[in-house]
């Protein structure tokens, strides 16, 4: 349910809801000898929350490092469906395809594909108004010298963008630390500040890497919320890595499961749940952490 009415779309995609977004698509990454990704093949839909859950070093955070371009896998593909924005007669714009795994992390970034990290990335000494103004960078026109001069079309750009992280600070409730030195606040408000800037970008596909990590049950809750709320009210399509079971069958459309690098279910949460493999990898890895001690 719609409470606030916002004036700026933060969701980058013009794709239909239910249209294919990513197509991760064979792939393989390896570190000399070891294979932290082998032949996962799986495809996120547009307007989907799409969670990649799997026990430690099973290759999730590889797998958002390959969907952002950060690593580049030795065989497979990874595909990004974009649409142009519809014309003014309601016509769809026109569709096209990115292969993700021959482009740099910034022409990545440049499609709509933000990311928050698993350590948080933000300057600690900046307040959280000016780390979210950061975050709208890419959608910024740098010449030098309409930023030395303070009016016309630099000025307009300038309360464009301010409205925008604005509404941004209105959605994550953020308007009470607005003006703190990051550093200064609570983990879990830094972590909606990490949020706050990948959003900022206005994405068409969020890559949230455990951001509920290290958070207290209660900072977990409102972190869960607000993931919805940028779904819900935003309409992001969101692929999240978390390892709180309770939050991804909450929140999750669907669930791709990895282990060992490979991809061993993919479906709702309902069938993940009820996936003897799934259930065998989770068991198996609390074995070996009992049997660790
Ligand atoms: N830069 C790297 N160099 C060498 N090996 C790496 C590198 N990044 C990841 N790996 C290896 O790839 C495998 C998968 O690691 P990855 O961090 O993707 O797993 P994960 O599922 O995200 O784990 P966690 O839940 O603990 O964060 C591990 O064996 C890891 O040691």
């Amino acid at each position: 349910m719609l409470t606030r009415a916002y004036q700026h779309s933060l969701r980058g995609s013009h794709l239909a809801a239910g249209e294919t977004l990513l197509d991760v698509d064979d792939v393989t990454l390896r570190f000399g000898g070891v294979t932290a990704l082998r032949d996962v093949s799986f495809s996120v839909t547009e307007g989907h929350i799409h969670s990649i859950i799997g026990p430690n070093g099973a290759g999730k955070s590889s797998l958002l490092n390959c969907i952002s371009g950060l690593y580049r896998p030795q065989e497979g593909q990874i595909r990004l469906q974009t649409a142009a924005a519809p014309g003014a007669d309601g016509t769809a714009g026109k569709v096209s395809t990115h292969q993700l795994t021959t482009l740099p992390p910034h022409r990545i970034a440049r499609l709509g594909v933000a990311r928050s990290f698993q350590n948080i990335e933000l300057f600690h000494a900046m307040s959280v108004l000016e780390n979210l103004m950061l975050g709208r960078h890419i959608h910024m026109d740098h010449s030098v010298l309409k930023s030395l001069l303070w009016f016309g079309p630099a000025r307009r750009q300038e309360i464009r963008h301010r409205h925008l992280v604005e509404e941004v600070i209105d959605l994550l409730n953020l308007q009470a630390v607005r003006n703190k030195p990051v550093g200064s606040l609570a983990y879990g408000i830094q972590k909606r500040v990490e949020l706050g800037r990948a959003l900022c970008l206005q994405p068409s596909l969020l890559l949230l890497d455990e951001p509920m990590a290290g958070m207290n049950a209660e900072e977990k809750e409102d972190m869960a919320r607000f993931i919805l709320d940028v779904h819900e009210m935003a309409s992001v399509s969101v692929v999240l890595i978390e390892h709180d079971m309770n939050v991804v069958m909450d929140i999750s459309h669907r669930i791709s499961v990895l282990d060992f690098g490979a991809l061993i279910a993919d479906g709702t949460p309902a069938e993940v749940m009820a996936n003897p493999a799934v259930i065998e990898a989770y068991l198996g890895a609390e074995d070996e952490e009992d049997s660790r001690g």
